[in-house]
């Protein structure tokens, strides 16, 4: 007989034997393990597509949450005391996590249903999956917001109509546009970003759609231009409100009649090119000021994408922090192991106001600067000495903390904005607009 294989997480040794033996397991192999530990051991070195865990309500919650965080694929099912669901922790994690779960006394009849239908959902899924995401445009996070935003993706993906990518600064925008194209049928062709706040508005025209010889000064050669580069694959306009008004009625052109002209042409180019367009900025609200066309916005935003701020989707901070640590686990010290519990706790109470960024930023500068075996909440700079002082709202400390840290940024990097936008981890208009909030004067 085939045997499904089934992994079966069990902190009681007597139970764990119990139920390997169980009726509702003989047409499984199975394989029990005792702590979360060699499960994650067991899940990297052989694919089981189907979990059973044995008395969750024993385990540490946090520890669970983020072995299921990071275990998404699997299908899991519990098997609780009845009084487990008496807590509200519990509860959440069964919501979050589980595909089913059974109180004792567990019917064996219904749990082999149970798993059955498990191991199908996920058979299908695993078939549904495109056969591997290739790591530069990997999505981590198990929380329900971005298992929402990869199916998204995937819809998407399918699509060749514009899309237009929603969420703020160092949420994942260009990341999500770079998973769009690899999924696409486009995946061969190639990827261009343009960030449309970083160009020269003198020069905008040129870079987009290229210029022939003579077109200005300084143009010795023809020159192909950025949407010319993305023939055959995706364009991603990143801050695409940030377009001058006449630049735009440009790209209008483009998007309705699918050809170019260099600058200084009279001839037209035929282009096949994907848009992605994001932005931090409510695109309506530009529209409405007169600042964005409204033409442009129509033609842009016909598959709309929102990637949740980081502070939407706690469950994923640490599991992000983690991966983080072991991209640049060759900056740091031989010693140093991982984070603290209490560094853990921070990062999931902090707000996030750069998203991923800034924890990226964050994860890399307690690397190189934490001294003991585990990373520390003050390494991450995220410790506060001393409660704020009597008298203050936690508002106004807030607000302190953000001028300190714009004000620290700009030192840091020698006055220089694109510097220290890039060290605090937002983009250049959030920093512009936080000197404007501060009134901070940069000389
Ligand atoms: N879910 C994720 N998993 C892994 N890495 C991520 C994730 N989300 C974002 N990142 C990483 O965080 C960084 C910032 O992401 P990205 O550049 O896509 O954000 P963005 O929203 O386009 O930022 P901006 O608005 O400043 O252009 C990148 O290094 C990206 O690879």
């Amino acid at each position: 007989m085939h045997h499904k294989e089934l992994l079966c997480i069990a902190a009681d040794r007597n139970l764990a034997a119990a139920y390997a033996h169980a009726h509702a397991l003989r047409e499984w192999k199975v394989r029990t393990v005792h702590t979360l530990h060699d499960a994650s051991r067991a899940l990297r070195t052989d694919g089981y597509l189907v979990g059973l865990l044995v008395g969750l309500d024993e385990a540490e919650h946090a520890e669970l949450d983020s072995f299921l965080s990071q275990n998404w694929k699997q299908q899991w099912i519990g098997l609780l005391r009845p009084a487990a669901l008496d807590s509200a922790r519990c509860r959440q994690l069964v919501g979050d996590h589980l595909y089913a779960f059974h109180t004792d006394p567990v019917d064996p009849v219904n749990l082999g249903y149970a798993l059955g239908h498990a191991f199908g959902v996920a058979t299908l899924r695993e078939a549904a999956q495109p056969a591997a995401e290739p790591a530069a445009t990997a999505m981590i996070g198990g929380s329900a917001a971005i298992r929402r935003l990869r199916t998204q993706i995937a819809r998407v993906a399918q699509a060749d109509a514009p899309v237009f990518v929603w969420g703020e600064s160092g949420s994942g925008k260009e990341l999500a546009a770079r998973a769009i194209h690899a999924q696409s049928q486009r995946a061969d062709g190639p990827f261009v970003p343009v960030n449309c706040g970083a160009l020269a508005p003198a020069l905008i025209q040129s870079e987009l759609f290229g210029h022939v010889r003579g077109a200005f000064t300084g143009a010795a050669s023809d020159k192909p231009g950025l949407i010319e580069a993305a023939g055959g694959g995706t364009l991603f306009l990143d801050e695409v409100a940030e377009l001058p008004k006449d630049q735009q009625a440009n790209l209008l052109r483009f998007l309705q009649e699918k050809t170019i002209y260099r600058v200084g042409s009279t001839r037209s180019i035929a282009v096949d090119v994907r848009v992605i367009a994001a932005s931090h900025v409510d695109l309506q609200r530009a529209v409405q000021q007169g600042l964005f066309r409204e033409d442009l916005y129509y033609r842009l935003n016909v598959l709309p994408l929102t990637v949740p701020a980081l502070r939407e989707r706690c469950a994923d901070v640490p599991l992000l922090a983690e991966h983080f640590f072991r991209t640049y686990a060759a900056d740091k010290p031989p010693g140093l192991k991982g984070f603290s519990s209490a560094a853990i706790q921070a990062l999931r109470q902090h707000d996030w106001p750069g998203n991923v960024r800034e924890l990226i930023n964050r994860t890399r500068r307690a690397m190189v600067l934490a001294e003991g075996r585990r990373i520390t909440p003050g390494d991450l700079g995220l410790a506060h000495a001393s409660g704020p002082p009597g008298g203050v709202g936690l508002g106004e400390s807030r607000i302190e903390a953000e001028r300190a840290a714009v004000m620290a940024g700009l030192e840091r990097a020698g006055n220089n904005i694109s510097r220290a936008a890039r060290e605090l981890g937002v983009s250049r208009m959030t920093l512009y607009r936080l000197l404007d909030k501060h009134g901070i004067h940069v000389k």
